[in-house]
């Protein structure tokens, strides 16, 4: 490995609607990343809004882009291109640029420099993970048109649960289908190797432990890492398995599917479009998907979406808890795990049989790391940096 050049990486997590980006300094002496600004263009399509903060969180960018709106992601992309290079000094050359993308497969269970042929794979790969995969594409096809030098890798959401045995991987269906591919891949990979990283960095025993992780943003999952590997997952061979979502069902009866054809009339594409944006939190409320929302709404179908969240969350954590032989410590990140107390909390009361106690003033502070009381199983909040792991990533794979 060489030392990279001094630079600016740029990381970029594409939505339908939305483009989270981050730009890292890198390749100075001893700091090899350091967050540079970030921000979102959301609203794409119909009032496209910029917003970018510092790395000291000063407003960078608080503009309406509707001028710029084309109505897709790739069209508005090289606009954002423009504008970041413009905030970059002569001696802060765009470098590379880092992806997250939900789905790497069978074959790509690492970070790697993107090629035509890669491009052409990831496509294929869209149909199972239609929510998220066709708008990565679509970024990094925007990115090389725009800019067909600028190196770009993709990192795999899939990636860090490749390690799943298939006692926990492989779904009971005929064995040529589990030949063919349909099994487990579980996704977030990003965020639990981040927490992986962290723990490692700030609680070396804890980390090397039983440890289950709830990612709970508006799409949610949980992980098993055993000494910070993936060894089981609520997400299943698409991002629809495990806890309800904002908008994604979760587990559910397949038997129901069948029946919705049948007797509903409801074709394969009715039935995407069911289960990718109409279930879940925003489903079960009838009221909306986001959880500030419905937390402290008294309709009984918002206390009823509450409910079910928190009881299918614990549920979730008991069974990742048998699969480890154990639980050690549980953290909590993403949206709803970082900024939820309500939501922390319901879900531990479910757990005390487990040994798991919170201590209701820490859980209630904002920053507060452990969470639990002295004789609890520990309960933590750790923020997620998936743009992190993708930039850290990045730079090891254009420095080779
Ligand atoms: N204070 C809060 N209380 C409860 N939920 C919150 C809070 N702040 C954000 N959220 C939830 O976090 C979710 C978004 O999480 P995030 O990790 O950003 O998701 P994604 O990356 O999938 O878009 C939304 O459902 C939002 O309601
Ligand atoms: C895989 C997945 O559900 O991602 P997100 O939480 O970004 O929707
Ligand atoms: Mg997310």
């Amino acid at each position: 490995m060489t030392d990279i050049k001094k630079g600016a990486l740029l990381v970029l997590n594409s939505g339908s609607s939305s483009v989270k980006f981050t730009v890292f300094q890198v390749g100075d002496a001893d700091q090899k990343i350091a967050l540079y600004f970030g921000g979102q263009l959301d609203g794409i399509g119909s009032s496209a809004h910029l917003k970018v903060k510092t790395a000291a969180k000063e407003l960078l960018a608080d503009d309406s882009w509707e001028h710029l709106d084309q109505g897709t992601v790739p069209a508005i992309l090289p606009h954002l291109l423009e504008w970041i290079e413009s905030k970059l000094p002569a001696d802060l050359p765009l470098i590379g640029a880092g992806h997250r993308v939900v789905h790497g497969g069978e074959t790509f269970d690492k970070p790697m420099l993107i090629t035509d042929e890669i491009i052409e794979k990831l496509t294929s790969l869209a149909p199972l993970a239609p929510l998220h995969q066709p708008q990565n594409v679509a970024a990094i096809k925007a990115l090389a048109a725009s800019r067909p030098d600028l190196p770009q890798v993709a990192c795999y959401d899939t990636a860090f649960h490749r390690t799943i045995p298939a006692i926990n991987g492989t779904f009971a269906i005929p064995k040529e289908y589990t030949d063919a591919g349909v099994t487990r891949y579980g996704f977030h990979g990003l965020s639990y190797e981040y927490i992986a990283y962290n723990l490692r960095q700030n609680k070396p025993d804890l980390a090397k432990g039983k440890v289950v992780v709830a990612h709970l943003g508006s799409g949610a999952s949980l992980a098993a890492l055993q000494d910070g590997v993936s060894i089981d997952t609520s997400m299943g061979f698409s991002a629809l398995d495990g806890i309800p979502m904002g908008t994604r069902p979760g587990s559910m009866d397949p038997g129901v599917l069948i029946y919705l054809m049948r007797e509903h009339n409801m074709d394969v594409d009715d039935l995407e479009k069911m289960l990718y944006y109409k279930c879940g939190i925003l489903g079960i409320s009838d009221i909306s998907n986001d959880m500030r929302d419905i937390e402290e709404n008294q309709e009984p179908g918002a206390v009823l979406a509450l409910d079910i969240f928190c009881q299918r969350t614990a549920k979730q954590i008991a069974s990742l808890a048998v699969s480890l032989g154990g639980i050690d410590a549980l953290v909590f990140t993403a949206g709803i795990g970082e900024n939820g107390p309500i939501i922390r909390d319901k879900v531990c009361a479910d757990l005390a049989f487990m040994g798991i106690k919170l201590d209701a003033e820490k859980n209630d502070t904002r920053g507060v790391e452990l969470i639990s009381t002295e004789e609890s199983v520990p309960v933590m909040v750790i923020p997620t940096d998936e743009e992190f792991m993708i930039a850290q990533h990045a730079v090891n794979i254009l420095s080779a």
